[in-house]
Formats: C-alpha cells, structure tokens, sequence
C-alpha cells in the first residue's frame, strides 16, 4: 500500500511544482513592481479570487502559496505525511518559494489574480459565431467551443445528402478535431434531416474514363471515409436531429455513443437502390441488434423509428424533439469536462481489439460496393430517383 501511494505522489507531483515555478509571476525574484502591490490590492485580489471560476488545482496550489509567504513568509509548518496528500501538495508549493519577502509574495499574488480574471472575463464572454467557425468548409459548419468539436453537415435543402466533397471535408474535419484539444467531437445535422445518405448524383459525374474508373475512385473514397471513422481516436457522438438514410445510418455502429431526436429514423434501402451495406454494417449492426433485425433493416430495407432503434441498441437514448438540442447538448458539456486523456484511453482498449478486423470489413465492403455499381440493379434504382421529378 505504501508503494501504490508513494507512486501517485511522485509521478504527480513533479509536474506541479514544475509549472508552479515556471509561471513569470512566481519566478523566485523581485521584478521592478514586485514592491508596489498595496495591502489594499491585496485584499481586493483576495475578494476578486473568490468570484472567479474554478482555476483548478494547480493554479490554487500557486494562489495557496502566495497567501502563506505573504501572510505568513516562509512556511513554518511541520512536513505533513506522505499520505496526506493534498496538505502535503499545499505544503510543497509553500515551502517551494523559500524566502521569497512577503512583499513580493503578495505582487505576484495580485498579478497571478489580475491574469486570470482578464482570461476568464474573455472566455466567459459569448464569442461572435465568426470566431468560433472554422474556415474552409463549404458543406459542413465546424465550430469547436467548451472542449467540443462539432461537426455539423450543412446542405439542408438538399437533406444533407453527402456529396463527394462533403466525404472529403468530414474527412478533413475528422482529422483536424482528433488533434485538436477538443474533448469530444460531435457530428449533426442542420435542418429537418440529419442525413439523406450518399447523394445520388455522385454517380452521374463520370470521369471521361468510364463508369469503371467512377466506380473504383468511389470505392476508394468510400473506404477511405470508414477508414477516418474506425480510426478516431477520440469519443465521436451522433445527434441525430432528424432522419437519417443509407451510410449516414450504417456508420453509427462505429460511434461511441448515439443520441436521437424522437423524430429520428434510420433506414438503409440497399436492396432498393441495388446496392449492399457499406460503414462496417455488415458486421457491426449484427452484433449490436442480433443478425435477424440486422438483416430486416440491411436486406430488406426496414425502417426503424428512433424508439425502435434505441431498443436494439443501434442509439444510446431518445430525446423529444422538442428538447433535444438542449437535452443533448448540455449532457455533452458535462461529458467534455471529464478527463480527456482517460477518455481516449478508453476509448481505444474498447476500440483497438477490433481495429484490425474493422478495417478488413471496410476493404471488403467497398470491394463489393465497387462491382455493385456497375450492376443495372443500382443503374436503374438511381436513375429512378434522380428522374422522379421529371416524371411527375
Ligand atoms: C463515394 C460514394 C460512397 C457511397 C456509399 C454508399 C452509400 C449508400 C447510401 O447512402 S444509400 C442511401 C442513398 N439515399 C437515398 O436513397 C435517399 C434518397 N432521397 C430520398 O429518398 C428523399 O429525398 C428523402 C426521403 C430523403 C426526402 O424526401 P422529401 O422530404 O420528399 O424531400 P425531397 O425528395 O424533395 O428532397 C429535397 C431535395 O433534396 C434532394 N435529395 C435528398 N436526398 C438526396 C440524395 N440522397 N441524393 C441526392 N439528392 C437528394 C432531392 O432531390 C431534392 O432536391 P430538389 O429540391 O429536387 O433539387
């Protein structure tokens, strides 16, 4: 038991007074107007302090110490015991700055409090929409704000059908959030629908090589899109704000968690477009729905409502529609305050045992995806509906 505790005080512990004594306003010197703080700054700082938002620990060990040496001066208290963890973290910092005078103690306190209400003033402040967008997406609106990344598809005319370059700018945005310091990533939609799938005029562009040469550059994109959602390093969140068709569905399988609007469905009409199933399904909705109601919503086409798909375990949870941006969203700001390193490390011995076979699934489903669209079945299926209109 010793050992155990031992360890977590000095693997931590380092790390702390490291930081505590890298912050200028701390460095163990008298800067020019370490002798100008008044007692009566002082006191303002100290009531200041108490308006402020949670610093965390490590910047109240760095106030603690402060208000010791420049009440007190140099710590005077006994070592406490190893296992007395806090008090003997508190008695670190404060021993830590020796014989620092009070005087400066009391500069650097008064500077130390100044800098965080001028940094919390600016992030408790609603920032412009402008600022928090990120620029160069032209299907998709990616905002990152209270540690989350959101992804938001943005053709709502179009119900958010996925056209070749939205593959590629989630891609994009994919890879930007899983280095960002975003806690989570969300992906959603704008407007009724979440998402209408694959937008079917992606087959109408073809390459002056022929429907061949379309059919394998798709299968790649195809795969090469899976590939970004089974590699995610990050705990990735669906809100699916409204219906929800084809490979906007079949990828849910490979998201941590999937809230649903009550007026969400999920439907994957395959067979009616003369295609099979792509994003992992073949293998995941098995295994989480069983293989009978996997087949129903795979092979023939079944649409399910978002209660139906909560209770074979394809959505987390179902939130009424007319609560469910507030409900979800403020279940995800708790859920981004949680450690994010203990998150993803979560995340990955979940996801890691699969990542192998995940990936094997992707090439095989693309392969046969790639073959299935020179097939008439899916010629005919997506003429249908791109001419429906002209037959009316
Ligand atoms: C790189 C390739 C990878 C491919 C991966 C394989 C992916 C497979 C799939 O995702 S299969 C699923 C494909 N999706 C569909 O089959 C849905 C087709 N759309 C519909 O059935 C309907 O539009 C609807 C039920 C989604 C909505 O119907 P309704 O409410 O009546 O609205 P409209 O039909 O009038 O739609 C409004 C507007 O949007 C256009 N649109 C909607 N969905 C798509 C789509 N998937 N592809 C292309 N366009 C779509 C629709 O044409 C209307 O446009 P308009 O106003 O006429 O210009």
């Amino acid at each position: 038991m010793a050992g155990a505790s031992g360890r977590v005080v000095r693997r931590w512990y380092p790390h702390v007074l490291r930081s505590f004594l890298q912050v200028p306003a701390l460095q163990l010197h008298v800067s020019k107007t370490a002798m100008r703080a008044s007692q009566k700054d002082f006191e303002s700082a100290l009531s200041q302090v108490k308006l402020l938002k949670d610093p965390g620990n490590e910047v109240k060990l760095k106030l603690y110490a402060l208000y010791k040496q420049a009440t007190e001066g140099p710590c005077n208290t006994p070592k406490p015991g190893v296992f007395d963890l806090i008090n003997k973290a508190k008695w670190d910092a404060w021993n830590a700055l020796g014989s620092l005078p009070k005087e400066t103690a009391r500069q650097n306190y008064v500077d130390l409090v100044s800098g965080l209400s001028s940094s919390s003033d600016s992030s408790s402040q609603v920032k412009p929409e402008a600022d928090r967008k990120q620029r160069g997406y032209e299907t998709l609106v990616v905002t990152s704000e209270d540690s989350i990344t959101k992804i938001m598809m943005n053709r709502p005319a179009k119900k958010n059908a996925i056209t070749t370059q939205m593959y590629n700018e989630i891609m994009l945005a994919l890879k930007a959030a899983s280095k960002d310091d975003s806690a989570i990533t969300v992906l959603t939609g704008n407007g009724d629908y979440y998402s209408s799938g694959n937008d079917l005029s992606n087959f109408t562009d073809i390459p002056p090589e022929g429907i061949e040469e379309k059919a394998k550059s798709s299968a790649i994109l195809l795969r090469d899109f899976v590939d970004c959602f089974i590699d995610f390093p990050k705990p990735l969140i669906a809100a699916v704000n409204g219906p929800a068709v084809g490979i906007s569905v079949t990828i849910l399988g490979l998201f941590d968690t999937v809230y649903a609007s009550s007026r969400a469905t999920f439907h994957t009409p395959f067979s009616h477009l003369g295609q099979s199933p792509e994003g992992c399904s073949s293998y995941t909705f098995p295994k989480i729905m069983g293989p009978a109601k996997a087949a129903e919503m795979l092979i023939f086409g079944k649409k399910l409502t978002a209660a139906e798909a909560c209770a074979q375990g394809l959505v987390s949870e179902v939130f009424p529609d007319s609560t469910f941006q507030k409900e979800v969203w403020t279940r995800l700001k708790a859920y981004s305050k949680l450690p994010p390193n203990a998150m993803r490390i979560s995340k990955q011995v979940i996801r890691n045992r699969e990542k192998e076979k995940l990936h094997a699934i992707n090439a095989e489903e693309s392969r046969v995806l790639q073959e299935r669209w020179l097939s008439d079945e899916c010629t005919n299926a997506v003429m249908n509906f791109l001419t429906r209109k002209a037959k009316l």
